[in-house]
């Protein structure tokens, strides 16, 4: 099953602050949607308020038709998977357990694990290939270690939806490529915080661009990902030429050339 992921003119503020404003954005079932924009643009924010931890000042946010701050807890957590940015990294309990909350929604209360429980728990862990660490206490893993077992747990939840902030943080380059792999050929319906840009033009179908909580870009990686824009957003020159393999956007940046 698959399904779609919408927001609708998402506003919160802080104080007198606007840190996101009038967000509307949409990820088809199935497509894998870049958020992307510099430090403080808004973009854990935004996702915050779609996995439903951080109340809208305004605006709504749907999965599937269905307005998930009208929803229970445990509805959204059958419906959306998630990857905060932050990482429980003060769980004292092995990794294995940690795999197993992502079961939680699935079970009644009280009931134990199933077969099926502990088997899809072993596969997630397999998946991204964490199985050595299965017996580890969570607290005492590497930063990437850790990430690979919260993106375990996301997958042993098996939701139709994934929202992810920064997933390739702490990851080495084949860790994440490896991982954004395999979110790549789930294919789930995903909007993931991004903060590479040659990684968002290779893997995402479609990006959304924010400056300073607005989004500012949005459509292919080729539309997005232009030297005008990312100088405008980023403050970066950078070139950017097909690639000669791909087609998708390759992008060199002049980091002697900042604006
Ligand atoms: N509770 C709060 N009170 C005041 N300001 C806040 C609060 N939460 C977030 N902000 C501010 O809102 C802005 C957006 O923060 P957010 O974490 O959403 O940015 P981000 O795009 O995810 O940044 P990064 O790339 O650095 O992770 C920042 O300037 C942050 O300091």
């Amino acid at each position: 099953m698959t399904v779609e992921l919408r927001t609708q003119r998402l506003c919160w503020q802080a104080a007198a602050a606007h840190i996101v404003r009038d967000v509307s954005l949409y990820v088809a079932p199935g497509e894998f949607v870049g958020l992307l924009g510099p430090n403080g643009s808004g973009k854990s924010t935004l996702l915050r308020m779609i996995y439903r931890v951080l109340r809208p000042a305004s605006g709504q946010v749907s999965v599937e038709g269905r307005d998930v701050w009208q929803s229970g807890a445990r509805d959204n957590a059958r419906a959306m998977a998630v990857l905060a940015q932050e990482n429980g990294s003060e769980f004292e309990m092995r990794v294995r357990d940690v795999v197993l909350m992502g079961r939680t929604p699935h079970q009644s209360p009280f009931a134990r694990d199933s077969e099926q429980d502990l088997h899809l728990v072993d596969q997630a862990l397999r998946r991204m290939n964490a199985q050595a660490l299965a017996e580890r206490l969570f607290s005492t893993l590497s930063g990437g270690e850790k990430q690979r077992v919260l993106m375990a747990r996301a997958l042993a939840q098996q939701a139709p939806l994934l929202v992810l902030d920064e997933p390739t943080n702490h990851l080495d380059v084949r860790h994440q490529f490896e991982l954004l792999n395999l979110i790549r050929g789930l294919g789930l319906t995903t909007l993931a915080a991004l903060h590479e840009l040659p990684l968002a033009a290779h893997y995402c179908d479609r990006l959304y661009l924010l400056k300073e909580g607005a989004l500012v870009a949005r459509g292919t990686p080729a539309q997005v990902l232009t030297p005008d824009t990312i100088a405008e957003v980023y403050g970066v020159r950078a070139l950017v030429q097909p690639s000669p393999r791909t087609g998708k956007p390759l992008i060199e940046f002049l980091p002697d050339e900042l604006l």
